[in-house]
């Protein structure tokens, strides 16, 4: 204690405790006039001083349970009963009076408390049935809740009657604050309450007063109650970061409809109209339609039946505008990156989109119906294939992914196609989605005559990976102790 010195808020609750000796925290923070919250933080630090004592005293109370007060009210169900008859009555005619369930409960007690014996089925007084311990304690609830004293009992009567749920059990905690000699001592030898700083502020550094001024100590030991303040969301915060990035690399933005026609979300991209992807359990189908865009269809038309000018074969057979008109909840992004493209057909073209998806998925810990693509393409003269292999390579070491590599895949609208991939400790090499050259069934109806690069990554398994979890689920239904707990930024090693 010699070297402890007391804060304002603790001499002023000191000269409090000692008017009022020993309080509870509303009356100490009352004659303090503080907040609860703040008396009780200094009483908690005068304590460990050893210049007041903070003691919880639990208290025991008893209750009433409903059952138990209309028995108190009418009479235990003994006591009904032996009321009921003055001579030996048979049991199945009580039942009918009273109720067999009121009977059954109590004979038992009838011969527990010898008022009466059972004898072929019939129910004998013994002649004796005076006021019973239970009842008088029954009797003396006059309020809400009672202490064993109060109840002038023993604890065999009240557990019975907790046994019988008559009577429940509850505990109030009760805090008083005290104070100890030392403290009293120091009160007596005199304290003087002087202006204390809580904060610097700019005016005291400028005018020098600071220097005259009295500093309000911290305790740095004492645990503060942990604040969680408003934050963005992990995968939001990831999200941002990856759209940060392409910004940063000269992409412009684009926003495109959730709800697209199978033209734009397949046809336009040179999935045949008989395309396995296309059925009812991948896509979710809407029963809308949508006008097609009169420049586009016919060249998409002949794309698809012989290849129109190219020498390409097309898929063959006929291609159908029902079935291109059909709206369905877009499947990828690649839908948003196309219409994009066939409305800015000249170069330089540098455009990414970053947004949900939908596919009929069951859900289970990696795949979810609803998830986030992050879709890019780049269209100008002398574009490359390494251009693109570049391109990705640089975005996924941004995001802090040192290894990065590409195995070659399929989708019926590029040529190369590749899927990348990044290498996780523990994990091995994980895919993260699709990438390729758009051919140029896909880029000649649409009018453009330059190539274009073009990805389509997943988002979801970057922020699992990024934020550990095991379940894609936790992105949208997350647990809020982790959100709380979660960091708001990175700290680079
Ligand atoms: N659309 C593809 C990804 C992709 C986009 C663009 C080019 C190649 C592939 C998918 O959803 O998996």
């Amino acid at each position: 204690m010699s070297n402890y010195k007391l804060t304002t808020n603790e001499k002023n609750v000191l000269l409090a405790l000692d008017e009022l000796a020993s309080t509870t925290p509303e009356d100490l923070a009352e004659k303090a006039s503080m907040k609860v919250e703040t008396a009780m933080q200094s009483a908690f630090l005068l304590s460990e001083n050893g210049l007041a004592e903070v003691n919880d005293t639990i208290t025991e109370l008893y209750t009433l349970t409903d059952e138990g007060r209309t028995y108190a009210k009418e009479g235990l169900p003994e006591r009904q009963l032996i009321n009921a008859i003055q001579e030996p009555t048979p049991i199945d005619e009580l039942k009918e009076k009273l109720s067999p369930k009121m009977v059954g409960i109590a004979t038992g007690w009838l011969r527990r408390k010898d008022w009466a014996n059972i004898e072929n089925g019939m129910i004998v007084p013994s002649g004796d049935a005076g006021e019973a311990e239970d009842e008088k304690v029954l009797a003396r609830f006059t309020k809400e809740a009672h202490t064993l004293e109060e109840l002038g009992t023993d604890n065999k009567i009240i557990k019975d009657l907790i046994k019988r749920k008559l009577v429940s059990k509850t505990e109030d905690k009760d805090r008083t604050v005290s104070i100890t000699n030392d403290g009293t001592e120091l009160v007596k030898a005199g304290i003087t309450i002087e202006e204390e700083i809580n904060q610097i502020t700019s005016q005291l550094l400028k005018s020098g007063e600071w220097k005259n001024k009295n500093f309000r100590p911290y305790n740095i030991q004492t645990p503060p109650r942990p604040v969680y303040g408003a934050k963005v969301h992990p995968y939001q915060r990831l999200i941002d970061q990856m759209r940060q990035i392409f910004l940063e690399m000269g992409f412009t933005e684009i926003k495109g409809d959730v709800v697209q026609s199978s033209f734009w979300n397949f046809d336009a991209l040179f999935q045949p109209q008989d395309h396995p992807a296309r059925e009812m359990q991948d896509t979710f189908h809407l029963s809308s339609r949508s006008e097609l865009p009169e420049d586009y269809t016919e060249g998409i038309r002949d794309m698809h039946e012989h290849g129109g000018d190219l020498p390409s074969t097309g898929w063959g057979g006929k291609w159908s505008e029902d079935i291109a008109k059909r709206d369905v909840l877009r499947t990828h992004t690649t839908a948003v990156t196309i219409k994009y493209l066939a409305d800015n057909p000249n170069p330089p073209v540098k455009a990414f989109c970053i947004d949900r998806a939908y596919r009929r998925e069951t859900i289970d810990p990696t795949h979810t119906p609803e998830f986030e693509q992050l879709e890019g393409v780049i269209m100008d003269e002398n574009m490359s294939f390494a251009n693109l292999l570049g391109c990705l390579e640089e975005f996924y070491h941004r995001m802090g992914f040192e290894d990065v590599r590409f195995r070659p895949g399929y989708f019926p609208y590029t040529e190369p196609s590749v899927e990348p991939e990044v290498y996780i400790d523990g994990l091995g090499w994980v895919e993260l989605g699709g990438a390729g050259v758009f051919r140029k069934e896909v880029t000649e109806p649409l009018g453009i005559k330059q190539p274009v690069l073009a990805w389509g990554l997943g988002v979801s398994r970057v922020a699992m990976l990024k934020l550990g979890l095991k379940d894609l689920r936790e992105l949208y239904q997350s647990d809020i102790e982790w959100l709380r707990k979660s960091q708001v930024c990175q700290l680079k090693d």
